[in-house]
């Protein structure tokens, strides 16, 4: 069954359009990876998805219109926002208790767990917390909801990579069940890479790459030539070319792997490269419309 199912959507600020006919599809116990350059639309989409922003077209998350049933909707869903809204006032604990005592599917069990793995004082006021350790609270509280969609906008914004590293760890072996639909928008993809299952690349309110990250591996190749091979290499329609240390490495898509490896060493591009192929030169934000 679709996790979410959005067709043909639409939405715009004054003269911008943030998302210009989107079509996305995600199945239940998917983890996809929504990737874009900045102001491309992420935001714009996963406040749709959440109900917290009103657009055209047809939306559907766990069977409901998130707009209309949005209450419905997030007893079964949950996000954290790139911008994390934790009161300054409260202590560590109490919004571990406060969560307990209002959220009917929180697992004060698990929120402890993942708390016993950061170095959160948990007297401490929220006020009096690094950028980081906010996060880590955030993430803590979110991630003991049982829910069966979890949205997550820049989740490891401001947190040190081994942070990151245990955090990304913990979603796939703590959290995802094989159930649970996880979509994460990020800029550090590199992170992210082994833990999706889908990736979809926006760029200008447009989905302009929606695949499995198995389609993916078989559809993209990279070869490393010498400069010897470089015209033969280029003569087979790359996508992208980069130059390392005097060597070419051009990126195809759907190329003969084995013509490939007579010229140099391939390899399946990581999603950063591919990114960089299909959207480089074109990164840019939303469409102007006409007025
Ligand atoms: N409330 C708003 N009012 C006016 N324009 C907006 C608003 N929210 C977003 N936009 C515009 O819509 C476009 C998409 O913004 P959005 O925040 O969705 O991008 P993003 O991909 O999340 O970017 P980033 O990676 O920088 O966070 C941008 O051009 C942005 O300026």
């Amino acid at each position: 069954m679709s996790c979410i199912e959005a067709r043909g959507l639409r939405k715009t600020y004054g003269t911008t359009a943030a998302l210009d006919g989107v079509d996305l599809r995600v199945e239940e116990g998917r983890i996809l990876g929504l990737i874009g350059p900045n102001g491309a639309g992420k935001t714009t989409a996963l406040n749709a998805i959440l109900g917290l922003t009103p657009c055209q077209g047809e939306l559907k998350v766990l069977g409901r219109d998130p707009w209309k049933e949005r209450d419905e909707l997030m007893r079964e869903a949950c996000f954290i926002a790139d911008v994390a809204v934790l009161p300054r006032w409260i202590k560590v604990s109490q919004a571990v208790d406060y969560v307990a005592g209002v959220h009917p599917r929180f697992d004060r069990a698990k929120a402890d767990a993942f708390l016993a793995k950061t170095t959160l004082p948990r007297d401490k006021k929220v006020g009096k917390l690094s950028k980081g350790m906010v996060t880590q609270l955030h993430l803590a509280l979110v991630m003991a909801i049982d829910a069966k969609l979890l949205v997550l906008d820049e989740p490891t914004l401001g947190l040190d990579i081994l942070f990151r590293k245990q955090f990304y760890d913990s979603l796939l072996n703590d959290y995802f069940d094989g159930k649970r639909t996880i979509l994460v928008t990020t800029h550090q993809v590199e992170e992210i890479q082994h833990v999706l299952t889908d990736v979809a690349f926006i760029n200008r309110g447009r989905i302009v790459l929606d695949s499995s990250m198995e389609a993916f591996e078989g559809r993209f190749s990279e070869v490393m030539v010498m400069p010897e091979n470089a015209e033969a290499a280029r003569a087979l329609s790359p996508l992208h070319e980069r130059q390392v240390f005097g060597r070419s490495i051009l990126l195809y898509d759907n190329a003969n792997r084995t013509r490939l490896a007579e010229l140099g060493e391939v390899r399946t591009p990581s999603i950063a490269d591919v990114f960089v192929a299909l959207i480089g030169n074109d990164a840019g934000t939303a469409q102007r419309v006409a007025a």
